[in-house]
């Protein structure tokens, strides 16, 4: 029995090194606070609280890395603080409210919540970060990552967003 243990748990290990697993969200660690974990698809993840004081932001260097998982989105730097942006055009201001009630239900499920613009009748725009670290962790990332999963299509303009 005591080898059977030992040789699933060296399994284990051999999966979570070479990558090849999800392991929890709060696995890694840097100097005793919460950064990220590396894994595949982001969008099957749930999004950890944040509110325990024990996260920090992401680097630039490693939100340039997650950012290939979400390549629809911008990484932008609001006068230090990196947030993630998406632009879309909406058909019309109706469709545009429906777009947020579908992301809504989304951040809501989440309890990670957006920033949600809608300017000039049609042009939405949601810009995500984690604000009470003031930056990125890897919830923004996993919450972009279920916002490009939403079926919005036919809410959409036919026209790109600027
Ligand atoms: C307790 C709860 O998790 C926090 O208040 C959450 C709610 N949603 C949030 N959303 C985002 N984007 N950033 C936060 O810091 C945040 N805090």
């Amino acid at each position: 029995r005591n080898v059977a243990f030992t040789f699933r748990s060296s399994t284990r290990v051999t999966e979570i090194l070479q990558d090849r697993v999800d392991v929890p969200s709060n696995r890694n660690t840097l100097n005793g606070f919460r950064t990220f974990c590396s894994g595949k698809d982001l969008s099957a993840k749930k999004c950890v609280s944040c509110s325990s004081g024990d996260m920090r932001p992401m680097t630039e260097q490693a939100a340039n890395q997650l950012i290939q998982q979400v390549p629809e989105w911008n990484l932008t730097n609001d006068g230090g603080t990196m947030k993630l942006s998406r632009s879309w055009k909406v058909k019309t201001f109706l469709e545009g409210l429906e777009f947020f009630q579908a992301v809504a239900n989304v951040a809501e499920a989440e309890g990670h919540h957006p920033d949600l613009h809608l300017v000039g009748w049609n042009n939405v725009k949601i810009d995500i970060w984690t604000h009470s670290v003031g930056g990125l962790t890897e919830n923004d990332f996993i919450l972009a990552a279920k916002i490009n999963g939403l079926d919005v299509q036919h809410l959409l303009s036919r026209k790109p967003a600027k």
